[in-house]
């Protein structure tokens, strides 16, 4: 997993027109953290969610979810099911990735989810969280910023699990 993830996140450089090796020493050796979900049937499912909408806080997230559905994504202001395909992946960017001045400075998005439940059958998620190295500082290339101009320095952050 931990090696799908560095190559997603080489191509992910390739977009922003940056080193594609620039992300190998945030996430090279780092601890990063691996979840089952189970999410057991409920009788008033409209009532209950298995996970409350929220954007994942670390960089990269790799989703593997049962043929049984429940992932939402908010999108254009609404819920859309994240309809599950045998063998696929769900890929999903967070927030150390994501936001402004992390690392790709805003420019890619992370998507707000959530796991709704069913009355009829349980299901099952396995979750990679990739996580940047503690010691390293979380912040955008010099040239995703152009709001820096002029600045000698770009500040950033490290990532509190
Ligand atoms: O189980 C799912 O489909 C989503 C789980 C999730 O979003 C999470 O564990 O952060
Ligand atoms: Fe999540």
């Amino acid at each position: 997993m931990h090696g799908l993830a560095l190559s997603i996140m080489e191509l992910s450089a390739i977009g922003l027109g940056v080193d594609r090796m620039l992300y190998r020493e945030f996430f090279e050796d780092a601890v990063s953290i691996m979840r089952t979900n189970l999410y057991p049937t409920c009788q008033e499912p409209n009532l209950s969610l298995g996970t409350g909408p929220h954007c994942d806080p670390n960089a990269l997230t790799i989703l593997h979810q049962d043929l049984v559905g429940g992932l939402d994504v908010f999108v254009d202001n609404k819920w859309h099911k994240v309809r599950p395909i045998p063998g696929a992946l769900v890929i999903n960017i967070g927030d150390v990735f994501a936001v402004r001045k992390a690392l790709s400075n805003g420019i890619y998005r992370s998507c707000l989810h959530r796991a709704v439940v069913n009355s009829h059958k349980e299901r099952r998620s396995l979750v990679f969280f990739m996580c940047p190295r503690a010691d390293k500082l979380v912040k955008p290339q010099r040239n995703l910023c152009p709001q820096m101009r002029g600045h000698k320095k770009v500040s950033g952050f490290h990532m509190v699990r």
